[in-house]
């Protein structure tokens, strides 16, 4: 463990020189730096996060507990899945790492919340075993079994991760009083559930509440001191940065894309050999790729970031141009899929 401590830190200091401008550009590519990191992009990426938000210091972090936890974490993500492997949680760490630093967020939320949320963020797919909770409860799964068919990854995922903290020399939370801890675990749990998409339309009409109740300021959102609007707002954060694929530079979205499909199919390759029904775009003979990702666009990513921009970053508009360019892209290959034979 010793060599791995030193191997990452020297990653660390390398991509804290390397990208400190840039750790903040949208569309870094997490496939480069998981190329660049040996495989440890989310140690490095949370580790240089945590430094440059200063929160080790902040809430009396031991390095080597930090790293050690880290590179816990992120071996326990599977490697098998392609879509929900340890480069997923890079991706999602660095984007809300990234929305957080857009003008009306600053000052916005406490050095309690944002370590939370990225935390969050971090653990939010530990051990995903690259299958649907719906597959997990149709197939009588253990885990559908441990978890009554209700978020059942999501409570997985939250499970080890707060296990995994127990492990020797890996509770990054030990030198943080007990009630500080509670609150973080309260929190931690409300947003990872809230990554679940069958939570989704009713987080979505929550934050559409908001929108119509609050009246943001010139400057930033002005969020009162109650937990219930406080929390709202960081459920959605997380929940837009677990969505973020469709946002990004085709390129990347385009290797996303390629990953979710193969975790899909593979899903539906099992859907068939047990004779169950095949999930929707599971089945690799009949799926339309294209088309996936324009319903999938139009349905839940842009009204989703839409109504982020609305309550809280008036000026994402080149996110929202990202998500349209993307869509019409897709839109037109599946236009001539249907032409051409
Ligand atoms: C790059 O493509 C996607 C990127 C992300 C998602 C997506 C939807 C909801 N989440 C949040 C987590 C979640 O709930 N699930 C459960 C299930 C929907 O599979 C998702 C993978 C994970 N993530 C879907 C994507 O494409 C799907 C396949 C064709 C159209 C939709
Ligand atoms: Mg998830
Ligand atoms: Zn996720």
């Amino acid at each position: 463990a010793v060599e791995t401590m030193i191997v990452i830190s020297i990653h660390v200091r390398r991509l804290d020189k390397m990208m400190n401008g840039s750790l903040t550009d949208w569309n870094l590519s997490v496939f480069t730096l998981d190329k660049m990191t040996n495989g440890r992009s989310l140690t490095v990426m949370a580790y240089t996060i945590f430094k440059q938000r200063d929160l080790t210091k902040k809430f009396n972090i031991p390095h080597a507990t930090l790293l050690s936890y880290l590179a816990l974490v992120e071996g326990h993500y599977n490697p098998m899945a392609s879509y929900h492997n340890h480069i997923h949680a890079t991706d999602v760490t660095h984007a809300v790492h990234v929305i957080l630093k857009k003008a009306p967020l600053l000052d916005v939320f406490t050095d309690l919340e944002i370590l939370s949320v990225i935390f969050s963020s971090i653990i939010h797919d530990v051990d995903h075993p690259g299958l649907t909770n719906n597959h997990l409860i149709n197939t009588n799964s253990e885990l559908a079994l441990m978890y009554n068919d209700e978020s059942v990854l999501e409570n997985h995922h939250l499970a080890v991760a707060f296990k995994l903290m127990q492990r020797n020399q890996c509770d990054i939370f030990c030198n943080v009083p007990p009630k500080i801890r509670q609150r973080i675990r309260k929190m931690t749990i409300d947003m990872v559930l809230a990554t679940d998409m069958s939570k989704h339309m009713s987080l979505l009409a929550d934050m559409k509440t908001m929108v119509e109740t609050k009246k943001v300021s010139g400057t930033g959102l002005q969020l009162s001191e109650n937990y219930n609007e406080r929390i709202q707002v960081l459920k959605c954060l997380l929940h837009c940065a677990d969505l973020c694929n469709p946002a990004k530079h085709l390129p990347i979205y385009s290797q996303w894309i390629e990953r979710v499909m193969q975790e899909f199919f593979n899903q539906g390759d099992i859907e068939r050999d047990l004779g169950l029904d095949i999930s929707p775009m599971c089945d690799r003979h009949t799926a339309s790729v294209e088309k996936s990702q324009v319903g999938f666009i139009d349905f839940i990513v842009q009204p989703l970031w839409e109504t982020w921009a609305e309550l809280v970053d008036p000026y994402c508009n080149d996110i929202l141009d990202e998500i349209e360019t993307n869509r019409n892209y897709f839109q037109l290959l599946s236009d001539n899929n249907e032409t051409s034979p």
